[in-house]
């Protein structure tokens, strides 16, 4: 279970997110909508640690994440992928997925320096680990080429890889399939969908697509500047008065 409570976050005079709270339950999956700068990716900031609230507190089964080192929130099996992906152009996919694991290495820096064979034995181990992964992401073709030139389809997919890597409970998707073609949301969607299911997965996704969030959540939050608006069933908000209002800026 993770809950929001009371989080506000201001940038000089500007207050991004305005005393927001909402609790998501173990194995569902919430969708986080509003217009641009509603305060969406701000929320996904705080849950990270890349960003520390003015107030409020955010707990993760029953743990205070706030009182926590952004490498310590993906110790705690939370990942979460980036809107303008967060993949390192020059080195392969497979390597890119590999980074994604070393937050649960267990090797030490000054062992990893040296080279030394346990090193090296856990080396292999996230290597088999990141081709499973590879595998069941349907990327193996491509595990030795570089990010930087594939299809953006395949990054976001690679990026997906990517936070799997840290065998993560709770994982964030930061506008999944934005830049993606129809076919490829279906196709995402019914990735995700799967993924889900196999890895056991809480999700928390932050996305403008309503076909995406109304196939994939149980719940809906919408904010807008930075105050929670609406919260319920998929449904239910799309059909929200305030909801309409927010996103076409007219009555409805
Ligand atoms: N580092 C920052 N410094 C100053 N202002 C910021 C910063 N980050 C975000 N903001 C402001 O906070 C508000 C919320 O931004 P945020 O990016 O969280 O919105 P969003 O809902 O994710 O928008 P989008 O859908 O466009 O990604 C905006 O007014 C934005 O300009």
């Amino acid at each position: 279970m993770l809950t929001v409570d009371g989080i506000t976050v201001r940038f000089g005079g500007i207050t991004a997110l305005d005393g927001v709270a909402f609790a998501v339950e173990a194995g569902s999956a919430v969708g986080l909508i509003g217009p641009n700068g509603a305060g969406k990716t701000t929320l996904f900031n705080c849950l990270t640690r890349r960003c520390t609230p003015d107030a409020g507190t955010v707990r993760y089964e029953g743990e205070d994440l706030l009182g926590l080192a952004p490498h310590a929130v993906a110790r705690r099996g939370i990942a979460r992928t980036f809107q303008n992906l967060g993949l390192f152009p020059r080195l392969t996919v497979r390597e890119n997925v590999m980074v994604g694991a070393h937050t649960r290495g267990r090797a030490g820096h000054l062992a990893a320096a040296l080279r030394l064979p346990r090193v090296r034995q856990e080396e292999a181990r996230l290597r088999d680990q990141a081709d499973e992964l590879l595998r069941r992401l349907d990327l193996s073709d491509v595990a030795d080429r570089p990010a930087s030139g594939l299809p953006f389809g395949t990054l976001k997919r690679v990026e997906l890889a990517r936070a799997l890597a840290v065998r993560p409970r709770l994982l964030l998707l930061d506008e999944p399939v934005n830049g993606l073609s129809h076919g490829e949301v279906d196709d995402f969607a019914d990735l995700v969908r799967a993924i889900r299911q196999d890895f056991d997965l809480t999700l928390v996704v932050v996305e403008h697509h309503m076909g995406f969030v109304m196939g994939l959540c149980d719940r809906v939050v919408c904010l807008d500047f930075g105050r929670k608006i609406a919260e319920g069933p998929p449904e239910q908000v799309q059909r929200d008065p305030a909801v309409i209002e927010a996103y076409l800026g007219v009555a409805a």
